[in-house]
């Protein structure tokens, strides 16, 4: 499987696909605004007017998707997969959804006589640039086999996780503690600050004890010095707790940390952060009262 469909040029998308046509596969894009696409072309890349027209031409298309809107709009929009896909094509969706979204994309690809995968990614777009995602893939399991040569290229790492929403599931757990810890280190990050400390030297201190982490070490120094350049848009992470949150409703899993965090990133949202870094939560806790 040399030759690969991509629909979906933002962040991650492109990343994904730049990496693909890096490691020699033929690469047929399609975005909604064509101008993110002359990179890629440039790059090698075939360029299609629709997500149909990326289906017809390629036995396996990937989809990279914002949030469950998009995610169905590629497939039943006009335009969209279901206008094409047949028997012996596969569609695969790595955007992050909720189960529901997945299996009602997984069901209309196999009505038509398509096979299905969800394999939506944790790793931001430096795991992505360079190859290094963790693909939880959850579906049809010979489209997962047939696809290993592209995951290989994608990632460090992939799981078959079984049937069609387990992928959307792991996922959504993974983001809701990414998002309830950003909200942590950030609010440390600020009292550290406030209560006369060097948030620098906090971030050296915790990099040497039991919760060092990656997230902690590369956000950290960007956090101290403002810089939110988005690797992960904040309007993204938001969708991702509040689908979390919905999966925690069904389950009766009462998550009082997440519920939390999700607040400070609707608030973050609200006062126009959404298309910043997630990191950038940070400033809404740097916002004191005003005193009496
Ligand atoms: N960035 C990250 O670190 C990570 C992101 N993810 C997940 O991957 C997915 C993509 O993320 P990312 O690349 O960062 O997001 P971006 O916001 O950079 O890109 C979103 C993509 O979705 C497209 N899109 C949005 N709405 C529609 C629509 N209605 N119809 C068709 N296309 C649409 C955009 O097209 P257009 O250019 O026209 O707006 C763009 O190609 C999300 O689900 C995110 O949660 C997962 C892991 C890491
Ligand atoms: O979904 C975001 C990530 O960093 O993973």
């Amino acid at each position: 499987m040399q030759e690969v469909g991509f629909l979906g040029m933002g962040i991650m998308g492109k990343a994904m696909a730049m990496n693909l046509l890096r490691h020699g596969f033929k690469v047929h894009v399609w975005n909604r605004t064509l101008s993110k696409c002359i990179e890629l072309k440039e790059h090698g890349a075939f360029v299609e007017e629709t997500p149909a027209a990326v289906i017809k031409k390629c036995k396996v298309t990937i989809g990279m998707l914002s949030d469950p809107a998009a995610a169905l709009s590629v497939v039943f929009d006009k335009g969209g997969i279901l206008e094409e896909v047949c028997h012996g094509k596969g569609y695969i969706d790595m955007s992050t959804v909720d189960a529901e979204t997945s299996i009602k994309i997984g069901e209309a690809v196999n009505d038509k006589g398509g096979v299905f995968l969800e394999a939506p990614v944790s790793g931001s777009k430096k795991p992505a640039e360079d190859g290094q995602l963790i693909i939880l893939a959850a579906g049809e399991k010979a489209l997962y086999d047939g696809v290993l040569p592209a995951f290989d290229v994608l990632g460090k790492k992939s799981f078959y996780l079984g049937e069609v929403g387990n992928g959307a599931k792991m996922k959504l757990v993974v983001n809701m503690i990414m998002g309830s810890m950003m909200n942590a280190f950030s609010e440390g990050l600020v009292l550290a600050d406030k209560s006369g400390l060097s948030p620098t030297t906090l971030l050296e201190v915790l990099d040497l004890g039991a919760i060092a982490n990656p997230m902690f070490r590369m956000k950290g120094p960007s956090m101290v010095s403002s810089d939110f350049n988005p690797a992960f848009p904040l309007k993204h992470q938001q969708k991702d707790m509040r689908l979390a949150l919905a999966l925690g409703d069904e389950n009766a899993v009462s998550m009082p940390v997440a519920a939390a965090a999700n607040e400070s990133f609707k608030k973050a949202r609200s006062i126009g952060l959404g298309d910043l870094d997630f990191s950038a939560v940070y400033e809404i806790f740097k916002v004191t009262e005003p005193s009496p």
